[in-house]
Order: structure tokens, then sequence, then C-alpha cells
């Protein structure tokens, strides 16, 4: 096994980067495996993967991993110490990632040799990240998104993978699920869904790659379905917030998780006929939207915002209850919106576009069961 660097070398951007210690070994079939991203999600990811990279002969053991470098409170740089204490200290305080996890704060370094790159950060800087790549992987890369998010381009929405695919010229799978990150980081059970495009082998690989005795990871063919799947239901859990920040209960939040899936299962048919309808039971649909409504932190700022009658603002209450960590919802209800809004069909989908607008403070927490308008309910029912 490659050992952590124990020196610090300076990249050409004049940032604090660890040895490359992939220049010295000699040349094999091993695929080498480098995750961007190291937030909540980014983190157990790696912990997952260098725990099978050690033992599967087809991997190179170490895993590197780009951190968007900063400072903590008491002056070091967050890369130091994970690559000190084997500890992401800012983002899964507590859990040993493998010693062969190597955190690097240089994009371009991190990514050189790498033949398979998890991208894991929020939905908003992944363009920006492309943009930096464009040019500098290997040209047989291949890439996995487990980033939960679209983008709305004036020629209409495009999902996280497809972005990465366009920008990179790469193969991108998905991975998505019910995978609340800090339950699987104390190795409780759960399952995954990887979603791929034609290529059955290379969804094979990423499986060997995750699957643990506690990870438990299947893949279809349906990548838009499970990218989607992973998205919308984001949008569903701020909805299942406003309903607990209301005192409304869990039968109330259960039809909300029902209209919600509904919802969500039109939107992406619309969007690709491809989808099929069992994507949605598998670990990507329904099991991911019932643990983000429970559970999740886009359900948690919900609730807080609800509670205070949407007198603070998201993004406030995110800096002030996740200390750096990021929502993915309220965005990406205001995509779908625009979305909705572009293509007419704002009343197809009255959850979606109620949980934007009640985001922005056009409508109160409390429209989001709007008794005075079964109409909506109904329209939402049918889809
Ligand atoms: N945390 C979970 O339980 C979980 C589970 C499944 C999927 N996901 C998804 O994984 C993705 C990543 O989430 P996460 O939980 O790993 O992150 P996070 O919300 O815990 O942390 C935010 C991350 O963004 C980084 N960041 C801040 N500004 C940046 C910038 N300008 N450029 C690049 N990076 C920047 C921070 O350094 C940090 O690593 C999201 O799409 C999320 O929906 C999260
Ligand atoms: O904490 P959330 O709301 O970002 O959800 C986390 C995961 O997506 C659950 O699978």
């Amino acid at each position: 096994m490659a050992p952590a660097p124990e020196a610090p070398g300076i990249s050409h951007e004049g940032e604090t980067t660890p040895h490359n210690n992939f220049s010295n070994v000699e040349a094999t079939n091993k695929s080498r495996v480098t995750i961007i991203g190291s937030g909540n999600w980014g983190s157990v990811a790696a912990k997952l993967i260098a725990s099978n990279t050690l033992k599967l002969s087809s991997f190179h053991d170490e895993v590197r991993m780009w951190v968007y470098e900063e400072t903590l409170p008491d002056g070091e740089k967050l890369t130091d110490v994970i690559n000190k204490t084997n500890e992401n200290a800012k983002y899964l305080l507590g859990i040993k990632l493998g010693k062969n996890v190597v955190a690097d704060p240089d994009l371009e370094n991190a990514v050189k040799e790498a033949n398979m790159v998890v991208f894991v950060t929020p939905h908003q800087f992944v363009e920006g990240i492309c943009k930096r790549l464009t040019g500098k992987m290997k040209s047989d890369v291949k890439a996995i998104s487990l980033i939960k998010g679209m983008e709305v381009k004036p020629e209409g929405p495009c999902m996280i993978s497809r972005l990465i695919s366009q920008q990179l010229g790469i193969n991108c799978c998905v991975l998505m699920g019910a995978n609340i990150a800090n339950e699987i980081a104390m190795e409780k059970f759960s399952e995954a869904t990887i979603g791929y495009r034609e290529n059955r082998a290379i969804a094979e690989k990423w499986v060997q790659l995750f699957n643990t005795p506690y990870f438990i990871v299947t893949a279809v063919q349906d990548v838009e379905g499970v990218e989607l799947c992973g998205t919308l239901k984001n949008v569903v859990a701020i909805a299942a917030g406003y309903v607990d920040g209301l005192g409304m209960g869990n039968n109330t939040k259960a039809a909300i998780m029902r209209l919600g899936l509904r919802e969500m299962k039109a939107f992406s048919k619309l969007l690709f006929s491809s989808v099929e309808d069992s994507t949605f039971f598998e670990s990507c649909g329904v099991a991911d939207l019932i643990t983000t409504c429970l559970g999740g932190r886009n359900r948690k700022v919900a609730e807080a915002f609800a509670k205070n009658r949407g007198k603070r603002s998201f993004d406030e209450l995110e800096a002030e209850m996740l200390q750096g960590q990021k929502l993915q919802g309220v965005s990406t209800a205001r995509e779908v919106y625009e979305v909705l809004n572009h293509r007419g069909w704002l009343e197809l989908f009255p959850l979606f576009a109620t949980v934007h607008e009640i985001s922005i403070g056009r409508l109160p927490p409390s429209a989001i069961v709007n008794y005075n308008e079964p109409k909506a309910v109904l329209i939402s029912s049918k889809l």
C-alpha cells in the first residue's frame, strides 16, 4: 500500500500539495481511483472505496481525494489534518477514512493519473470543476457521479452526469440511493443503485468498487431515471420539512411523500421517455425518498424555515445549521420550477411549484397543504 505522504510539496498553482507518489509506481493494469469532493458524503465514499481497493487486486491501494481547501478555526489546513489524522475533521468528524486515502488540494494533480473518477461535490460547483479539468485527464478515464442535482441551460435541463460526459468527453455512470452519509460511516446496513447507459461491464466495475457487506449496490440500465430520483427527492424533502415545521403529523407527511413520488415519476418520464417505472422501486427511488424525508439535511433546514414562518432565509439557516455542508433541495426546486415554467407545466406539478414559491417567500409555508385548492392535489394524483 502506498503510505500517506509525510511531507508537503508545492504544486505549480502554489497550493500545498502532498508528494505525488504516482510517478514512481511501475505501470500495471490496475485502476487508480480519484474522488473529487470531500464533504460529508464524499468522505464516506472515500472510506467505502478505500476499504475495497485494499482488498481488490484490480485497483491500486491508494485513493486520492481532492479537497476544496479551507483553513480550520485553529489555523490548520483541512488537507493537512486529513493526511495527519486520517479523519475529515470538518465534514465527518470521528470516522477513520482508511490510511490509503490521500487528501490533495490540487485538482489537476489529483486526477492526472486516475483511471476512475468519482464526482461528489454539491451540484452547483460541478460546471466550474469540469472547466478546470478539461484536457487534464487521461482520455479513457471512467467517471461516476454521486451528485444529486441538475443544471438548467437555455436549451433545457441538463443532468449532472450528462454535463460531466459532455464537458469532458468521458463515460459517466451515477450512484444514488437511500444513503444518509453519517449512517453509512457507522457501517449501518444500506443499499444503493448504480445507473448506467450502455456498458454493463463498466457499471460492474463501479459495483465492485463500492459494494461492501453493509453497502449493497445494484446496477440498472437507466441512468436518467436513477439520477432524476436522487435529484427530485430533495424537493420533496423540503416539502416534508415544511410539514414537520408546521407540526402537521405523519399522515400529512406520508401524503406529501406519495404526491411527491408521483410528481417525481411524471416529471422524469416527461423529460426522458426511457425512464423505467421499476427504477422508482430501487434504493434510488422510494427508499431514498423515505430516508430523506425522515432524516435528511433538506428536511431539517426546511423544518426550521417553516417554524420561523419564512422570516429567516434558507441561506441563513443553512450556514447556521449545517456549518459548511450544502443543501441541494432549494436550488433544485428553483431549477425544476424554471423547467416547469418554461414548458407550461406548472399546473401539472403543484407540489414542486409550491415548494419553490414557499422557499422564495411568495407563499407562506402553510401553502404546502392548501385545503382550499383541492384541484392541485387532484391534478397531481392523476399523473
Ligand atoms: N451527505 C449525504 O448524506 C449525502 C448522501 C448522498 C448524496 N449526497 C450528495 O452528494 C453531493 C455532495 O454532498 P456532500 O454531503 O459530500 O457535501 P457537503 O454538503 O457535506 O459539503 C459541501 C462541500 O462543498 C465543498 N465546497 C464548498 N465550496 C466549494 C466550491 N466553491 N467548489 C467546490 N467545492 C466546494 C466543501 O469543501 C465541502 O466539501 C450532493 O449532491 C449531495 O446531495 C449527500
Ligand atoms: O441530507 P440530505 O437531505 O442532503 O439527503 C442525503 C441523502 O441524499 C440521502 O440519501
